[in-house]
């Protein structure tokens, strides 16, 4: 079986400015794989590229063993990419319950929708199902955010900064959900981070991004060693 995604000397730019540079990375059908880096290292620049919101400069990004090149962000949706951006998106003047609906149309199975699971993991969403998304906390729209992603039935999930602006203790709650709807539903996940907390409770394994290259790949025994990643990392 084909890694569920594969970037291969992918480069990214904008404008003339070249950001990412000769990107290998390769995630695994279950894996929760992370890619740290400070601020500006190209971790948004490079979710932004495998979802399609930008093209390529050169390179090949490839998911389920298909070169994506020419399709849509809306086609990489539809195809099982959740993509949960930095800053979370959610539409304010919508309910929860709204907003999770817009996730579902790109579900690819109709007969099994999984708003029983995203409440089961996320209960605050059905408590605030008739709630406008804007009226709720940092920490509740990134729940919502990650719950409209699933209602859409992704093979994998590509989270951007679920940390930012979120308590430290809902970040733990969050990461601990992740996790467990990883293990239970088989949802691949890829996620970029600069927050040590949530890259040690949520990867498998790590790859460290500066200036836009991968410069090191970080095992399980070694992720809980804060030496070995903190110098990646604005700590
Ligand atoms: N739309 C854009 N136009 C021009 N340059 C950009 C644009 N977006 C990002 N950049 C630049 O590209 C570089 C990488 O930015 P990117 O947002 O990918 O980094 P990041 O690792 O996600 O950082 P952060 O944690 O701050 O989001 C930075 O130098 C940034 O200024």
């Amino acid at each position: 079986m084909p890694p569920v995604l594969e970037c291969d000397s992918l480069s990214a730019s904008y404008d003339t400015t070249l950001v990412l540079r000769d990107v290998d990375l390769t995630v695994e059908e279950g894996e929760i794989v992370g890619v740290m880096g400070k601020n500006g290292a190209g971790k948004s620049t490079l979710m932004k590229t495998i979802i399609g919101l930008l093209d390529p400069t050169s390179g090949v990004v490839r998911y389920e063993g298909e070169d994506l090149a020419g399709t849509s962000a809306n086609e990489r949706a539809n195809a099982g990419i959740g993509y949960i951006p930095q800053g979370r998106d959610v539409f304010p003047s919508l309910t929860v319950e709204q907003n999770l609906l817009v996730g579902e149309s790109v579900n690819r199975d109709r007969a099994h929708d999984l708003y029983e699971e995203v409440y089961d993991y996320f209960p605050i969403l059905e408590e605030r199902r008739d709630q406008k998304a804007g009226t709720m906390s940092g920490g509740q729209q990134q729940m919502l955010a990650i719950g409209r992603a699933l209602v859409g039935n992704p093979d994998l999930l590509l989270l951007d900064e679920h940390s930012e602006g979120v308590q430290p203790s809902i970040v733990e709650e969050i990461s601990e959900n992740l996790r467990e709807l990883n293990a239970e539903l088989g949802t691949t996940v890829l996620f970029v981070e600069q927050n040590l907390g949530a890259i040690q409770d949520m990867a498998d394994r790590c790859y460290a991004m500066e200036r836009g290259r991968i410069v090191d790949e970080i095992g399980p025994n070694d992720l809980q060693d804060e030496d070995a990643i903190a110098s990646y990392l604005a700590v």
